[in-house]
């Protein structure tokens, strides 16, 4: 059998022109793993109400952040499958969930080199139906109704790996070692809470209560608050942060239901107002800069700090192609391809 991986992002809007991303908005929050809601309520909530609002505006937001090569969630992707490419034996395709290349075209391409055995690598650290799921659904409806021979794994979620901790930690530690930090806040994208209760395999322990997270369970295996406190528990331990200096909040909130919190931006705003002057924030649910960073965090979030009185607001880059990182990602690639090729030859 002939290895390959198929890396897998989120995706973008092919330009900032508001039909460009109204059509990918469209495909995105029609997912039943993104707006998961019976289908005549999705459709009535995105394509009666979302879509005729949202495209303009976010089209202003991604227009604030394009690059001259495009969307910078996509190329800080291509650069990293570039840099992992040059590190690995085995073919890199990357591929975005939503728009394009899409997931179809990766696997279409990997088949033409004559791949039949797929790593499937979703750009997630923690696990969420709405991320890393519904690239796995997906990934296995197009295999079975497209390339049947092809065989499948996956890498789970990473979010305690030690291997991304370190290069996590060191990537904080690089921008603020010098600083005199007031508050460090560790930003996750937030999802609604029932998505939580929804990926909850035991049905019964999560609680979102503040306690329930920190309690062991084969829940946490797919809880998306749990990996993203523990990421931030492993990285405060691993930095030697004091009790106090460090918070965990979730962003980017969308409608009326209730979502993860604390919410990022209401955080931001207090500290402004408790008299903070220093802050930083971390944004480790993305492995790449991308609207939510570059535009919500590092300039909504800096304004909202500013208003409230705050001085200095440091933004962390995600992990983008640092080399430590590549290095990471290609060891895990090679080791898959090592374990994957002796259980060939047994
Ligand atoms: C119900 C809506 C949404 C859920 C649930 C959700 C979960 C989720 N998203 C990411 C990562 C990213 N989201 C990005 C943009 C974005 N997300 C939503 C909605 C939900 N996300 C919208 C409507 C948008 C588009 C922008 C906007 O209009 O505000 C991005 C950035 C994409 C880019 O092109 O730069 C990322 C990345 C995660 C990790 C996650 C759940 C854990
Ligand atoms: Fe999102
Ligand atoms: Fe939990």
């Amino acid at each position: 059998m002939k290895k390959g991986v198929l890396m897998v992002n989120l995706g973008s809007p092919d330009s900032t022109d508001p039909e460009d991303v109204k059509k990918y908005l469209g495909e995105f929050l029609m997912d039943e793993r993104v707006i998961d809601f019976p289908l005549w309520a999705r459709t009535l909530l995105v394509k009666g109400i979302i879509l005729n609002t949202r495209p303009k505006k976010s089209a202003e937001a991604y227009s604030k952040i394009w690059w001259e090569k495009g969307s910078p969630l996509i190329v800080l992707s291509e650069m990293l499958q570039e840099k992992v490419s040059e590190k690995v034996d085995v073919p890199i395709v990357l591929a975005m969930r939503y728009g394009s290349p899409s997931m179809i075209q990766g696997l279409q391409k990997l088949n033409d080199m004559g791949v039949d055995e797929v790593l499937i690598f979703p750009l997630y650290p923690q696990f969420a139906m709405a991320t890393t799921e519904t690239i796995l659904v997906l990934a296995e409806e197009i295999r079975a109704a497209h390339f049947p021979h092809m065989r499948f794994s996956d890498i789970p979620a990473f979010y305690n790996k030690p291997e991304y901790i370190e290069v996590l930690s060191r990537s904080i530690e690089e921008k603020i070692k010098d600083l005199d930090f007031e508050k460090l806040v560790f930003s996750y994208h937030g999802v609604p809470e029932r998505h939580i209760r929804k990926s909850d395999v035991t049905k019964s322990h999560c609680k979102i209560d503040g306690t329930c997270c920190k309690t062991a369970s084969a829940a946490h295996q797919f809880c998306y608050r749990h990996q993203c406190y523990e990421t931030t528990r492993q990285v405060a331990e691993k930095l030697n942060l004091k009790e106090g200096t460090y918070f965990t909040s979730f962003q980017s909130r969308l409608g009326f239901d209730p979502w993860l919190q604390p919410y990022t931006d209401r955080t931001i705003e207090r500290f402004g107002k408790e008299g903070i002057k220093k802050m930083a924030i971390v944004t480790p649910a993305f492995v790449s800069d991308c609207l939510e960073t570059l535009e919500e965090i590092a300039m909504e979030g800096e304004e909202i700090f500013h208003e409230m009185g705050g001085k200095e607001f440091t933004t962390i880059p995600c992990l983008n192609d640092r080399d430590d990182w590549a290095h990471v990602v290609a060891t895990w690639i090679n080791d898959w391809a090592i374990v994957e090729s002796s259980k060939a030859i047994a």
